[in-house]
């Protein structure tokens, strides 16, 4: 199917004059990198604000964004609040992926030669589990497409990571190979967040991000040696019309800075990182394929054996050989022969007890 043509960016111009150039300027360093588009891949867990974060950086509307709304209540009330955002989170998993279907979307604008396509995904949480079908609706849809930056998405706001954080990231790495770990630009949404019991934001902000970059590391089998190869910077958002401005009208996190040009710079970080865009094909998608996961080992196995096994059998026959000892088997024929035969014996003695 060929390639929808992409429309002019008209939603750039939504945006406060500022932030226009800031992003024209982005845009610019891109395209002296020879980078006249971008694919920008949008996953994670639903209802953590994947589809808002596109609309925020179209500057349109342009992706479905699920009724359900989690806030985080301040004070005395944080320890009910965050069960009641864990619980009401889950509904929202489930409604949202009822209402909004399984088939991710992919948006593309273009502004002066530069290309932007931005695919938005369903959340791979359905019930408690992965969503297999999901998963592989995702794969389908991305089949022949490079994916130039991941932004995974996930809530500041949240206080508990789990196990089904680290099976989203095990269905992406299975999904798109664990490179696309290099590719990848953590996005916070909710930053405009009180942080619970006084604790101050930068503290919540960094233990939070901690405990993420755990499980993404420990989901991704990224060790600790390759830290440094796979960076996994974090941009916050906060993609609420109650969002605090600045007085270029320009949507800040709490510590002033705009937050759509700071994401997108991190975007063009990543994407001049030295690392390679993800092509996805389908040898990436069906995965290594276990008959051939030993395959390499066969001659180093077939050359151990023949040396440690075949050879140290042949020498120990060659030794009993030359030595002129027999066999166990054969000692005990002739033990047997030599005295008489006693089984014989002992069976013509059963056959007539009177002998
Ligand atoms: N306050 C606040 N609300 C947000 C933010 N981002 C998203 N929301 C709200 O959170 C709810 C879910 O947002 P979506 O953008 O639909 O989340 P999603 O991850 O795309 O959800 P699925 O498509 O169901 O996977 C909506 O009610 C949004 O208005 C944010 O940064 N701040």
């Amino acid at each position: 199917m060929a390639a929808p043509i992409p429309r002019e960016w008209v939603g750039l111009q939504q945006f406060p004059a500022a932030t226009q150039t800031k992003l024209h300027e982005l845009l610019g360093k891109l395209k002296e990198e020879n980078v006249s588009t971008l694919t920008i891949l949008v996953m994670g867990k639903g209802g953590v604000g994947k589809s808002s974060t596109v609309n925020s950086i179209v500057g349109e509307r342009v992706a479905n964004v699920s009724a359900f709304q989690v806030s985080l209540l301040p004070g005395p009330v944080s320890v009910c609040a965050s069960l009641w955002v864990t619980h009401v989170s889950a509904l929202s998993y489930v409604v949202s992926m009822q209402s909004e279907g399984l088939r991710p979307m992919m948006c593309s604008r273009t502004r002066a030669g530069f290309t932007l396509n931005i695919i938005d995904t369903p959340g791979l949480i359905e019930g408690g589990y992965i969503n297999e079908q999901a998963v592989e609706i995702i794969k389908r849809f991305l089949l022949e497409k490079t994916i130039d930056v991941l932004l995974y998405v996930d809530r500041l706001d949240t206080y508990r990571m789990d196990t089904l954080d680290e099976q989203v990231i095990r269905a992406i790495t299975n999904s798109l190979g664990k490179a696309i770990w290099r590719r990848t630009l953590v996005v916070l949404t909710h930053a405009q967040l009180s942080p619970p019991d006084g604790i101050d934001y930068n503290d919540f902000l960094a233990r939070r991000s901690e405990s993420l970059l755990r499980y993404i590391r420990s989901g991704a089998g990224i060790g600790k040696r390759e830290y440094a190869d796979f960076p996994l910077p974090i941009a916050l958002a906060e993609n609420s019309g109650r969002c605090k401005t600045n007085e270029n009208g320009a949507k800040i996190l709490p510590d002033g800075t705009p937050w759509i040009p700071n994401l997108m710079k991190e975007i063009t970080i990543v994407v001049s990182n030295g690392s390679k865009s993800i092509h996805v094909d389908q040898k990436l998608i069906d995965g290594p394929n276990p008959n051939n996961r030993w395959k390499k080992y066969i001659p180093l196995i077939l050359a151990v054996q023949y040396f440690f096994v075949v050879k140290g059998i042949r020498r120990a026959i060659h030794s009993d050989i030359s030595n002129g000892k027999l066999d166990d088997w054969e000692q005990r024929y002739r033990d047997l022969v030599g005295s008489g035969n006693p089984v014989d014996q002992k069976v013509s003695s059963s056959r007539n007890p009177k002998a």
